[in-house]
């Protein structure tokens, strides 16, 4: 299906307003080459209904020569705005920054939040964009989640797979994801609705269990066999299985970084909008397949970059794997059971 010019100024007019945008501010939106064009005009002529006064930094694309796949996770950390201190000063001027290019994981996307600027990433494709619509509702539930989260100093994760996987917390914060960038300094992507936060340093243990159906990104697949990966001191040691856990230790061992191994961003989704099967549906280029990240009760484990939180590990090798069916706990107290969100209740989505 295809959403239309007119719809598509709607959505980012509902969640523009959701932002904050007003006749008050300035929004700035930040493209290149290969932004959708769709996604540019929609975003500029809803700031424009909303009377905030707009304009646009277009920078020339950044790829790296050991880069491989066009999607923007699969390479972190340099973009195409590092070494331009003129555009990063224009950006920074603006109250939000509708980003269709991708600055996350990279350091000037901490410094420009710093400024109080605010930041609202849409790289989706328009389609995505409708089924995952953010609402006030959305950014409740992952607060109620991130209440509890905030105060855990030990993840534990378990599957019936075999996954036992413990991580002590509190060195780094707690970062939710609802959709729209509403506060100053606040960095968002549309779509998501789910929360993380970083093992502290050197401390998470344990064996996960990757099983049939798990998915990797940026591979963009759906695992069709068990992947074990042992992980020791924050590091993961140890990955092992059949001709996938080959492909993704070769992949890994390809950066020739020992950063690459280290835990990145771990939490759950809340997003019922999410679907598990929608990868399934979409070609690897279509955009970052937020579905995967977001869905209501997965297990989000992620390797490599963690300058977002202020760590000094900067590996441009980001693996974000999404776990069904994990039971989750913090301190003891279950927050998913075998893929299904149990608690905080104010987290829960209603069935029915
Ligand atoms: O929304 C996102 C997207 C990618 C990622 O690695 C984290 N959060
Ligand atoms: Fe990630």
């Amino acid at each position: 299906m295809a959403v239309n010019e007119s719809q598509l100024v709607q959505l980012f007019e509902q969640v523009l307003r959701l932002s904050k945008v007003d006749a008050s501010q300035s929004v700035a939106i930040l493209k290149s080459h290969y932004s959708d064009a769709r996604t540019v005009r929609a975003a500029t002529d809803a700031a424009l209904r909303l009377g905030a006064k707009v304009y646009a930094v277009e920078l020339p694309s950044f790829n790296h020569p050991r880069a491989m796949g066009n999607d923007m996770t699969a390479y972190c950390g340099d973009t195409a705005l590092t070494g331009n201190p003129a555009a990063q000063r224009a950006l920074e001027a603006a109250d939000l920054i509708v980003d269709t290019m991708m600055l996350l994981h990279s350091p000037e996307q901490e410094q420009i939040l710093k400024t109080g600027t605010r930041i609202l990433l849409a790289v989706e494709p328009p389609e995505v964009l409708a089924r995952m619509l953010p609402n006030s509702e959305d950014k409740a539930r992952v607060l109620a989640a991130a209440a509890v989260l905030e105060q855990a100093k030990l993840m534990r994760v378990t599957s019936v797979a075999g996954s036992d996987f413990r991580a002590p917390l509190g060195q780094y914060p707690t970062v939710t994801e609802y959709g729209y960038a509403d506060e100053p300094g606040r960095w968002d992507h549309w779509p998501s609705g789910f929360l993380f936060t970083w093992p502290n340093e050197e401390q998470a243990e344990g064996v996960l269990v990757l099983d049939v159906g798990d998915i990797l990104l940026p591979f963009k697949s759906y695992a069709r066999e068990r992947i074990t990966l042992e992980i020791e001191k924050g590091f993961v040691t140890r990955i092992h299985g059949g001709f996938e856990a080959e492909y993704l230790r070769e992949y890994m061992k390809y950066f020739k970084d020992p950063d690459v191994y280290g835990i990145s961003h771990i939490g759950w989704g809340l997003q019922p909008r999410a679907q598990w099967t929608a990868m399934g549906l979409h070609d690897k280029n279509d955009g970052m397949c937020m579905d995967a990240r977001a869905f209501y009760g997965n297990f989000l484990f992620s390797t490599g970059p963690n300058t977002e939180v202020g760590g000094t590990r900067k590996t441009p090798c980001h693996m974000d794997i999404a776990l069904r069916r994990c039971d989750i706990s913090l301190d003891g107290q279950r927050v998913v059971a075998e893929g299904d969100v149990v608690a905080p209740e104010a987290s829960r989505v209603r069935q029915g």
